[in-house]
């Protein structure tokens, strides 16, 4: 697939995130690579993924686009989507269709600048399609002017400035302001719990809505059940 033909088939649909970490009890490639085929026989049209061993194991085994990302702490940054070039390399060499990134502003590892990454990127890989895992308006007008092909609102509330933030407040207005403020493919994602939040952002006229843990972490899905009859 070009990356026009992933873009296009990814239009007003539902991709699942399909992440277990390593102290999560569904966590290595087999079983993600199961949770992508579920989700695929589901009706999805793309999976998010974190590794290298699960985006290796998912392409095996569905062939439908993958976004990559490379979850990883350093000691000197709180960026930790992807932070620096050797999760890109690992990346490339699984072959995501796109690999997503913090687009944040903050300083990644090494007090290298996102733009300072995004210009390493482009020079080694292109052709590579890139997602901006955002927090704010301001990161994702940034993130269009740094070349990258699609924003997601992946990190709305998981930044100091945004904390306890999810993207449905005041009747969305975060995932409205950042569509009117770029004109790359804008993707919901983050605590999207229902199809009825997911389908109201594609009619507000995102590119795309991303879901994980309402699909694929049976120990959240569990506690809001737990949580809902906690009062009895
Ligand atoms: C903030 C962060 O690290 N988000 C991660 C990004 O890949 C994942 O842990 C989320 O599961 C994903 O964004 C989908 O969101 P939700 O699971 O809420 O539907």
């Amino acid at each position: 697939m070009t990356n026009h033909e992933v873009l296009q088939s990814l239009f007003n649909q539902l991709i699942v995130s399909c992440q277990a970490l390593e102290d999560e009890p569904l966590h290595g490639g087999r079983i993600m690579a199961k949770m992508a085929l579920a989700a695929q026989q589901g009706g999805a049209a793309g999976i998010r993924a974190n590794s290298r061993e699960d985006i290796a194991a998912i392409k095996e085994n569905v062939d439908l686009p993958v976004i990559g990302i490379v979850k990883r702490d350093y000691p000197d940054s709180s960026v930790y989507i992807t932070p620096t070039m050797l999760e890109i390399e690992e990346l490339v060499s699984v072959g995501p269709e796109m690999i997503a990134l913090d687009a944040t502003n903050r300083l990644r590892p090494g007090s290298l600048t996102l733009e300072e990454l995004v210009g390493q990127i482009k020079e080694r890989f292109p052709d590579q399609l890139l997602m901006a895992d955002v927090s704010t308006v301001e990161e994702a007008v940034a993130a269009e002017r740094l070349g990258f092909d699609v924003v997601s609102t992946t990190l709305v509330g998981y930044t100091r400035e945004t904390e306890g933030k999810k993207i449905y407040d005041d009747d969305f207005a975060i995932v409205k302001e950042i569509l009117q403020s770029v004109n790359i493919p804008v993707f919901a994602e983050g605590n999207v719990y229902t199809p009825e939040t997911a389908k109201r952002c594609l009619e507000l006229g995102c590119h795309a809505v991303v879901v994980g843990g309402a699909i694929t972490r049976p120990q959240q899905i569990t506690r809001r059940f737990v949580e809902g009859i906690s009062s009895c």
